[in-house]
């Protein structure tokens, strides 16, 4: 594929459903790509903020999604419209929000799902990522339970435990598993419905069901699965209602005999704000863990990245082994990590991939073999200088008080702590007296909506973020 208008549409229908529609319609949407007059690629956003945005979270994958489907060896550049001048030619132009001439595709943005009767179809809408398959999937210690019982849960076989429940740090081929089990699920029963979601889609789903009064049709669209997989399930902590929706969700399927997987980043007993029965049918099945890979995975599934970008016409040949050593070892973190150094590396290198040296791999890596992680923020620290940046006490971050001139500040906090901290939604809630997590994803969501029509909040987040880092 190589024409821009197609692998844009394409990659972003999947960064829409890794980032989220909030993030999405903030910042991508109103972007658009161009096509400059050297050939380089453009994704220009509305505001300055937004490029920095994009820059910070989302270019990395968007080149990578990008790299997996065309097969130029193109990267996409960002600039805000003021850089580039007035509006981009039409003609050379791939307006962000065409995606919205797709709606069949955000399946579970919308609380009445329609039933779908092509199965496969019924997958990919719920947002799988193609590549994720158990083709793709680097078997090693550590991982090689977990594929297994993917493999068996996939196969539909019988007298197997239900739930499934795959649970590891993050970043070490969990939702990796889930996409694949769904996959082949679906590749072995065409007629089945196999549901994918995410449990933070899960629960945003279901609040703007309760909102629209709509719930039949969102319970009716999950109790018809043949195959539900949830990913994440850490994420449902805190809400009652949406807790007790899943419990009698997963009653019910189970009760019918359908297959159940999920997966989080703790094993069921230690997601403490779920509440214990829930928990407890959770655990009911079998607890498979995925551990964080060691050196020779790590080096196996970069070297099948590579494989695979050579496959799509990115990259010619291999590269040498103290080259992927030197890479795997000089990338902290977890595969995510090691997958952005790969295709940085796969970028640069090229046609020459196999003549790259450790010294040129360094350079050609620059910033993303810098290696060393960067020093840890704290949310303590977070919640003491953005009440100090607006005058306020710590206390008041953590208190009841809803007046705008406190709440604002206290979302922006929140806002951070996603930002710098891995601490997740459930965790910030608790550190900001006790707050359901969803009023944290609210909080967030709020801020990254301002942040691209604010440019006072832009710059607040942009001074706090400068003191925090130092
Ligand atoms: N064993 C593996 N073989 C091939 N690719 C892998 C393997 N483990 C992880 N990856 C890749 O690493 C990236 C991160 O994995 P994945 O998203 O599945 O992690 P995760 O455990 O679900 O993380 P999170 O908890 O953040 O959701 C993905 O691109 C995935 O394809």
């Amino acid at each position: 594929m190589t024409d821009p208008d197609r692998i844009w549409n394409e990659a972003s229908v999947r960064l829409r459903a890794e980032i989220g529609d909030g993030p999405f319609s903030s910042y991508i949407a109103p972007s658009a790509v161009r096509v400059d007059s050297s050939g380089q690629l453009i994704l220009v956003t509305p505001t300055a903020y937004a490029r920095d945005w994009v820059r910070k979270n989302a270019l990395r994958r968007m080149n990578e999604l990008w790299l997996g489907l065309d097969g130029l060896n193109r990267r996409l550049d960002v600039r805000c419209r003021a850089e580039v001048g007035s509006a981009p030619p039409a003609s050379a132009v791939i307006a962000g929000n065409v995606l919205d001439a797709t709606p069949r595709l955000a399946a579970f943005a919308s609380p009445t799902v329609p039933p779908i009767a092509d199965g496969a179809r019924a997958v990919r809408a719920a947002g799988l990522q193609d590549r994720l398959t158990f083709d793709s999937f680097v078997e090693g210690q550590g991982n090689a339970f977990a594929l297994a019982i993917a493999k068996q849960v996939a196969s539909w076989a019988d007298g197997h435990f239900n739930p499934v429940f795959f649970c590891g740090p993050y970043g070490y081929g969990k939702t990796h598993l889930l996409n694949a089990i769904a996959w082949e699920a679906q590749r072995l029963r065409p007629e089945a419905k196999v549901v994918y979601l995410t449990a933070e889609r899960f629960l945003s789903t279901f609040v703007k069901a309760m909102q629209d009064r709509s719930t039949a049709a969102f319970k009716e669209s999950l109790r018809s699965a043949d195959m539900l997989l949830l990913d994440d399930v850490q994420f449902v902590g805190g809400k009652t209602s949406t807790q007790e929706e899943l419990l009698s969700t997963l009653t019910a399927l189970i009760e019918d005999g359908k297959r159940i997987v999920f997966s989080a980043d703790r094993a069921p007993m230690a997601l403490t704000e779920v509440e214990p029965r829930l928990r407890s049918h959770l655990a009911a099945g079998l607890t498979c863990p995925v551990e964080a890979g060691d050196r020779e995975l790590k080096i196996a599934v970069a070297q099948n990245r590579l494989k695979a970008l050579s496959a799509l016409g990115v990259v010619q040949g291999e590269a040498a082994p103290e080259v992927l050593a030197q890479l795997v070892d000089r990338t902290p973190g977890s595969m995510r990590e090691l997958e952005g150094a790969v295709n940085t590396l796969a970028a640069a290198a090229g046609s020459r991939l196999a003549t790259v040296s450790v010294d040129e791999a360094s350079i050609l890596l620059g910033a993303a073999l810098r290696g060393g992680p960067e020093r840890r923020i704290t949310v303590d620290e977070i919640q003491k200088t953005v009440a100090d940046h607006f005058n306020l006490k710590q206390a008041d971050l953590l208190s009841e008080r809803r007046t705008r001139s406190v709440a604002r500040p206290r979302q922006m906090a929140m806002y951070l702590c996603k930002q710098h901290t891995t601490r997740s939604y459930p965790d910030i809630g608790r550190r900001f007296g006790g707050r359901d997590h969803t009023t944290v994803l609210h909080g967030v969501r709020k801020i990254e909506e301002l942040m691209a029509q604010d440019d006072q909040i832009a710059r607040d987040v942009e001074a706090l973020t400068r003191k925090l880092r130092g």
